[in-house]
């Protein structure tokens, strides 16, 4: 099978813990111990997020006096494929001697009149309290917005249109090359009026791109891997219940949180309306299960979608 994952970013650094490098590197050795089966075993193409890690190296660039102007969004959202890229093409090749892997830092093309350019709902960084976040917003001209009970940086996230680099990805997956590549969404970039490419600002959502690589890449699989079991209906409330096996017509009748589930949802959804494939939420260290349909919310075009015939 051909199996494109999206790592969460409460894989690499969960609420809590500081962004030390080496405390995000003991995360990501422990989230390759739950993917190297799943990568021993089948066709991988691994994707990231980078959220919280774009937030840590905008306020180093922001705060360098060395510097004329910050290092723009496209910019950080390369260092950040990079360097996570590289933390997890180290960890699989350790945990999978002989196997050959691949990170790759890759461009997403969006369009320069997104709306979403005006409108910024993607949340970076750390989390602040109101105050602090109105500050900071004010210093360093940030948009900032409420994250449930906290504050955070928003930036603009437009839609994904096609990983630049696809034909590229596909021959080597094709080769049983384990690859590592649109990390934090892709690097945003527009082709301008001489049809170049552009860097742009912003950060994509890399569940969407995770969504859009799964479909061009004719993967049998997309699975989403996150710190909860499954998709909840009714979360956080007292009537809350663990949706085990849907459909994207049941699943696109709830609500779900914009700056969480959400995006993830409509990234699976996608998915499986285009390809009429399997897709699946859950948890990072259930992916083997869930590919087998036995963890995580399974989404399939219709009920009676056999499980086995993904296997
Ligand atoms: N309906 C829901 N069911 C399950 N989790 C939900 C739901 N709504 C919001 N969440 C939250 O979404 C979180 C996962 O989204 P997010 O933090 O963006 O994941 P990641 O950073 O791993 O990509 C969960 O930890 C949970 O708190
Ligand atoms: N780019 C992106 O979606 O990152 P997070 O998943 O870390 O928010």
């Amino acid at each position: 099978m051909r199996v494109v994952v999206a790592l969460g970013g409460n894989a690499l650094m969960r609420r809590g813990d500081k962004p030390d490098a080496d405390t995000q590197r003991a995360n990501v050795r422990n989230a390759i111990k739950c993917l190297a089966p799943m990568a021993e075993r089948h066709e991988l193409v691994i994707t990231h997020g980078n959220g919280p890690q774009v937030g840590v190296l905008a306020l180093e660039s922001v705060n360098d006096a060395n510097l004329s102007r910050p290092y723009p969004l496209d910019t950080i959202g390369a260092e950040t494929q990079g360097m996570i890229g590289y933390w997890i093409l180290q960890a699989l090749q350790n945990a999978l001697p002989g196997r050959q892997v691949l990170a790759l830092v890759t461009q997403t093309l969006v369009s320069a009149v997104d709306p979403a350019f005006g409108d910024p709902t993607k949340f970076v960084g750390q989390v602040y309290g109101e105050d602090e976040a109105r500050k900071l917003a004010g210093e360093y001209g940030w948009t900032v917005k409420q994250d449930g009970e906290y504050w955070r940086r928003v930036v603009p996230s437009p839609k994904p249109q096609r990983v630049i680099e696809t034909r590229l990805i596909r021959r080597q997956v094709r080769t049983g090359t384990v690859v590592i590549c649109a990390g934090g969404g892709g690097v945003p970039v527009v082709r301008n009026d001489v049809g170049q490419l552009e860097g742009v600002e912003a950060v994509i959502d890399k569940d969407l791109t995770a969504a859009l690589l799964a479909e061009t890449l004719e993967a049998d699989a997309f699975l989403i891997l996150t710190d909860v079991p499954r998709v909840m209906r009714n979360f956080g409330t007292p009537r809350q219940e663990e949706i085990t096996h849907t459909t994207p017509h049941e699943l696109r009748a709830e609500n779900f949180p914009a700056g969480s589930m959400g995006p993830k949802v409509d990234a699976v959804c996608g998915f499986v309306e285009k390809t009429g494939d399997m897709a699946a939420i859950g948890r990072l260290d259930q992916c083997l299960q869930i590919l087998e349909g036995a963890a995580g919310t399974i989404v399939t075009p219709n009920a009676m979608w056999p499980l086995t015939s993904t296997l």
